[in-house]
């Protein structure tokens, strides 16, 4: 069944605002919910829209704070992680970063160093 258009499904956003996070391998962001943008944007919940390079992550997410209640994704360079809607308040945080998986052009072309860079671009 083909994908429907993501427009059907989230409300599109103008960003505003680039968060950027750099992990080491032994870099970790405990669950957390992102609220700090305005009332109106998370009251439309505007997608965040997040970008990952470097490594890859395991990306926890779920409705509660609870661990183990989270579910994984693994997230790779490259990945584009969109987040909004009814799902705009997860919970979510990255539990590990795996060494040495980024791509290896990045690190011998780009000179990229270890670890894994994340850019979540949203509305204020
Ligand atoms: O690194 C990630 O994939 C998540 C980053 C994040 O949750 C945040 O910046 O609020
Ligand atoms: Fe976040």
């Amino acid at each position: 069944m083909p994908l429907k258009n993501p427009r059907h499904i989230l409300p599109t956003i103008s960003p505003n605002i680039c968060i950027v996070n750099f992990y080491t391998t032994s870099g970790r962001l405990g669950l957390h919910q992102d609220r700090d943008e305005s009332r109106d944007s998370l009251g439309r919940g505007l997608p965040v829209v997040s970008l990952s390079v470097g490594d890859s992550a395991e990306f926890l997410y779920g409705d509660t704070r609870d661990v183990d209640e989270a579910k994984t994704v693994v997230l790779e360079s490259g990945d584009v992680l969109i987040f909004g809607g009814n799902s705009r308040m997860i919970y979510h945080g990255i539990s590990s970063i795996y060494a040495n998986s980024a791509p290896k052009a990045l690190q011998d072309e780009a000179g990229f160093r270890p670890g894994r860079l994340n850019l979540t671009f949203r509305q204020f």
